[in-house]
């Protein structure tokens, strides 16, 4: 169905494509994989016309698509499904789909989409009501409308940019089934992922780029996560995590009956949290359960209706961000595209950012170049971010590699308390692994973290202590050892929380 011919992309002297080739068949799921800014979302802008390559040729479905848009991409019958998604909130789903129609096609009524929504339902498995308002819908229903957008405007291969990086484990199989039937109708699919297991479970077949070239391809049957990851890096990166124990000191952060509320956001219900020196507390929870809103407002960025937070002992609740940064708080928030990176200033300036008035970066109110350098230089080479020069502006860098500045700066800062939100999102199995020991490393130095993360898996790698969070309320923390998982999935569900009693507390 596709074939892409000697893919050549320049973006000043980072050769981001260079002489790619890939073929995708139709009825057939291909994964894409590589280290971050190995080059795959380049490859797909291409594909998709949303950047120009320099050389290349690519034929899809017998069509030559050459100097192409977006537009013309959707025309031919591809479909791009990206991590942020292109929905109108305000709009229903059907109006959504109908707001896709390509100009100049044919002009159909509501009612003709509606069926067209239901059919593509139907076939696909995708469970989408064509009168939800989309701002009514959590994550993965938006991921499935947008599945849907592209069905019904009648996509014949679609890319999916991570797509399962926000999704909660029953999520993650509800899509691998609408991948499935995507592939039994004969559809094609590009599968971005840096989840090696979730490649291994639906890809035909892999395509491993490295450095913005092909390092290998292969199909998926009898293939192990080492062997993918060792096509990535050159070298095994999966090794097990070897956890020491740790002595928990005192506690640092503490929320006392903590309450949030605010129209269309998740209310927080009266959180009791306690977090101490030297541990990790991971919190569980499906996405879009008061996560982000219980991180902000531990973090200061708004403001708690009711309660009391508590750092070393002292109300911190009405205090602003930057009184609690200097108090020793760092946070790496979950939406960190929005509100933690400056994408128009220099990656050094970022990594920067919080400290820009202080020693050694300013002196008698003059920034100092050369310390914003050298410390940039530092962090850039520990972290591993890519890129040629801290000088370059952030927007620049790959996605995995935007997101380690932030990382770079907030654990790099060695703070006393890190709230950290899905830190690892889209980051490539090796960069995954570095930041977890990073966090332990802080942990083990007496730092106290509060890692709030979808993936269980996850949390119990890295948590001293878990409680799970569910519609607003936080349960007990348990110890890790003792921690049954079975529980902690019957939790996520919501099994065992007393809504009702706290609502009619509230
Ligand atoms: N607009 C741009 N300007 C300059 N350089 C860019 C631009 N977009 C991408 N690059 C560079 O091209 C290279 C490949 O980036 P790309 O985004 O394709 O990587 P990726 O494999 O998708 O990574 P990730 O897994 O982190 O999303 C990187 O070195 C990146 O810095």
């Amino acid at each position: 169905m596709l074939q892409m011919r000697g893919i050549d992309k320049a973006y000043g002297s980072v050769r981001a494509n260079q002489g790619i080739d890939l073929d995708v068949p139709a009825g057939r799921i291909v994964g894409l994989l590589g280290e971050n800014g190995s080059g795959k979302s380049t490859l797909m802008k291409v594909l998709f016309g949303i950047v120009r390559a320099d050389a290349g040729t690519i034929r899809f479905s017998d069509q030559s698509l050459s100097a192409h848009t977006p537009r013309e991409a959707l025309a031919a019958g591809l479909g791009m499904i990206h991590q942020h998604f292109t929905l109108v909130d305000a709009m229903t789903v059907a109006e959504n789909v109908a707001l896709g129609w390509r100009d100049g096609g044919p002009w159909l009524k509501p009612a003709e989409i509606a069926r067209r929504i239901s059919e593509a339902n139907r076939t696909y498995g995708l469970g989408v009501n064509p009168d939800d308002l989309v701002e009514n819908l959590a994550f993965g229903q938006r991921q499935r409308v947008e599945i849907t957008k592209a069905i019904v405007l009648g996509a014949e291969l679609l890319i999916l940019d991570e797509p399962t990086s926000n999704l909660s484990p029953p999520e993650v199989r509800d899509l691998l089934v609408v991948m499935h039937r995507l592939r039994e109708q004969g559809r094609a699919v590009v599968f971005i992922s840096h989840k090696l297991d979730e490649v291994l479970d639906i890809c035909d077949e892999v395509v491993v780029l490295r450095d913005g070239q092909v390092a290998g391809r292969a199909p998926v049957a009898g293939a192990t996560r080492a062997d993918l990851a060792r096509m990535m890096v050159g070298r095994d990166v999966t090794e097990p995590l070897v956890r020491r124990a740790r002595v928990a000191g005192p506690t640092v952060l503490e929320a006392r009956a903590l309450r949030f509320a605010e129209p269309h956001r998740q209310r927080l219900n009266g959180i009791d949290l306690v977090l101490r020196r030297g541990e990790v507390l991971g919190i569980a929870g499906v996405d879009g359960n008061g996560q982000t809103e219980l991180a902000d407002v531990l973090a200061g960025l708004r403001s708690a209706g009711a309660g009391m937070v508590l750092l070393d002992g002292e109300e911190i609740t009405g205090e602003s961000v930057s009184a609690r940064l200097a108090r020793g708080l760092a946070y790496i928030p979950v939406d960190r595209a929005r509100t933690s990176l400056v994408p128009a200033m220099s990656v050094a300036d970022n990594i920067a950012l919080r400290e820009f008035d202080r020693a050694p970066f300013s002196h008698r109110g003059w920034l100092r170049g050369r310390a914003l350098a050298s410390r940039a230089a530092e962090r850039i080479q520990r972290f591993s971010i890519k890129v040629a020069h801290g000088s370059k502006p952030a927007r620049t860098l790959s996605g995995g590699n935007q997101q380690k500045i932030v990382l770079a700066r907030e654990i790099g800062r060695e703070p006393k308390v890190l709230i950290a939100h899905q830190p690892t999102w889209g980051l490539d199995p090796g960069a995954t692994r570095f930041v977890i020991d990073q966090i332990l490393a802080l942990r083990d130095a007496g730092g106290a973290v509060l890692y709030l993360a979808s993936s269980l898996e996850e949390i119990l790698a890295i948590s001293d202590r878990i409680a799970v969070m569910h519609g607003g309320l936080l349960s007990e923390a348990i110890e890790r050892d003792k921690v049954d998982v079975t529980e902690i999935g019957l939790l996520m569900a919501g099994v065992g929380f007393a809504h009702g009693v706290a609502e009619a507390a509230a």
